[in-house]
């Protein structure tokens, strides 16, 4: 026992040593490092439980590059003068592979296949967002009365993320695998629960790179793996089952019709004419996971913004019925159906302004991690080593008045509306979409998704929060999520 207990404690301090050794590569000129009282611990306890004041001070003392000692590794954080560089240069930096260690979608989606997410997007969807509006409109509609089915007596509603999860599942397994199979519950379940599922990976800390760098990625590999925790397995049976009744329904359907048949749009069949469809030899399983492989990127991202926008409304009252008032105008725009055309969005300028008021206020401190696919010398001489860990100080930009103008972290929701940038507008002190070249090409449609569904909300309901209070962001250490209190929501008299 107490040889085990010695054997183990030599490997730990031996593995420590070796990392620093790593951390002080004496062949580059590296960040500095801030000064740290307890050796493997080192920054984590200020980094995770008092992480706004301990960036501040770090870039006092450091400057715009520094790095910290966090769950056994070192990470760099980039503050404000710098940012653009980690996200022009993809050479150099990787968002996806940063993610990739955080979430093992290669063991996860491990059907895939070879496949681009942005460019299937954009050849797919992104490219026909007026099309699909009338769906998204229609689908968030009856989501919404599904999901907040009130009376006449006011009723609390707790966790937004997670009610807004199903909500937004509902427009994306319309678009994604057709109207008829977007019905089923059992679908808008696997959808929301395989998002939820996925969230957990990033909520979760790595506490295992304390005694190894990368033992945290190994672990949830073989937990992956061995199928204690995988949301992919959970919800692929419900999604092929789906998927094969569809594509059995369109095999037969065309077979019957021939050239009149009336092919369905949606990107289930975008993509089986994509890969050579051979109705002999079908991969539902690696259809299944080309299809999941989207879902989190749109769904978690999408509901977590509209949960942000309604917590902060119902925070401020004060600013419902001015908002009100400009869905009432830009509802006269609306069909016999309610359905608003595409161009409206154009006229909901103030609750754009809103919109982008939360998504700047999202509330991480640093956030958007990169890896390095190489040594790196930034613009001021400093480097970095490949397989490096990367964060943006996001609270640095957003924090400047010079870039933000006064009062810069107060909730303003009609700040941007003369300023002429909407929601979806990339600028260096906007950061929620990244930028330059992988930049989410998903913004417009999300925007679009968040407006459609907060103005039918602001239209038919009054909301505010349980507490009566302002509720702030749940946080996880530098990372922000939308707070689970409750909001009280009652119907509106018109
Ligand atoms: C409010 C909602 C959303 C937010 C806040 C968001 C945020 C982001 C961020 C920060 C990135 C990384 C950008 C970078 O590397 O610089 C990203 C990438 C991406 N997003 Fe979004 N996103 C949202 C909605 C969506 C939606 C609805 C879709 C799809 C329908 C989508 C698809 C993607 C894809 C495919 C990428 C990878 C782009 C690439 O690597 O080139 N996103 N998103």
């Amino acid at each position: 026992m107490y040889q085990s207990i010695i054997l183990g404690s030599i490997l730990l301090v031996s593995l420590y040593i070796l990392k620093r050794v790593r951390v002080r590569n004496p062949k580059l000129n590296m960040p500095p490092v801030p000064r740290y009282k307890i050796p493997i611990i080192g920054h984590t306890y200020s980094y995770f439980f008092n992480s706004e004041e301990f960036f501040k001070q770090c870039k006092k003392e450091h400057g715009d590059i520094f790095s910290v000692y966090v769950w056994g590794q070192v990470r760099t954080i980039i503050g404000k003068g710098y940012i653009h560089e980690i996200l022009a240069r993809d050479e150099a930096f990787s968002f996806g592979r940063a993610f990739l260690k955080r979430v093992p979608y290669d063991v996860l989606l491990k059907n895939m296949g070879i496949i681009d997410p942005a460019i299937l997007l954009k050849d797919y969807i992104f490219c026909k967002l007026s099309f699909y509006s009338e769906r998204m409109q229609k689908s968030l509609y009856s989501a919404t009365q599904k999901h907040f089915n009130i009376g006449d007596q006011p009723k609390v509603f707790d966790n937004l993320y997670h009610i807004m999860t199903e909500v937004i599942s509902s427009p994306i397994a319309n678009i994604f695998i057709g109207e008829e199979e977007s019905k089923y519950d059992e679908i808008i379940t696997a959808f929301a629960d395989f998002t939820s599922g996925i969230s957990i990976f990033l909520m979760v800390p790595p506490f295992l790179d304390f005694i190894y760098p990368g033992l945290h990625n190994y672990a949830i590999r073989v937990i992956v793996k061995s199928g204690l925790f995988n949301p992919a397995a959970k919800n692929r049976d419900a999604l092929i089952k789906h998927i094969k009744k569809q594509v059995c329904k369109r095999l037969q359907e065309k077979e019957k019709y021939g050239n009149s048949w009336k092919r369905p749009d949606d990107f289930l069949q975008d993509i089986l004419e994509r890969d050579g469809f051979d109705a002999n030899n079908i991969n539902y399983a690696s259809l299944s996971d080309k299809i999941f492989v989207f879902l989190f990127a749109s769904i978690h991202t999408t509901a977590g913004g509209c949960a942000n926008v309604m917590m902060d409304l119902a925070s401020r009252p004060q600013y419902i019925q001015e908002l009100y008032e400009e869905q009432l105008e830009v509802h006269k725009e609306a069909d016999e159906n309610g359905i608003l055309p595409f161009e409206a969005l154009n006229n909901m300028k103030k609750l754009d302004s809103c919109i982008r008021e939360s998504l700047r206020l999202a509330g991480h401190i640093v956030t958007l991690e990169h890896l390095t696919l190489k040594d790196y010398t930034f613009s001021n001489g400093l480097q970095v080593p490949k397989d490096r860990i990367i964060n943006i100080y996001t609270d640095d930009v957003y924090e400047d008045e010079s870039l933000q103008g006064p009062n810069p972290k107060s909730f303003e929701p009609f700040r941007h509306v003369d300023a002429n940038v909407p929601a979806s507008k990339l600028g260096k002190n906007y950061l929620p979409f990244g930028g330059g070249k992988h930049a989410c090409p998903g913004r417009h449609f999300a925007i679009n998704e968040i407006k459609f569904f907060m103005h039918n909300f602001i239209l038919n309901f009054n909301f505010r929060t349980k507490s009566g209070k302002i509720e702030e962001r749940m946080r996880v250490g530098p990372l922000a999520f939308p707070s689970s209190n409750g909001i009280i929501i009652e119907k509106r008299v018109k």
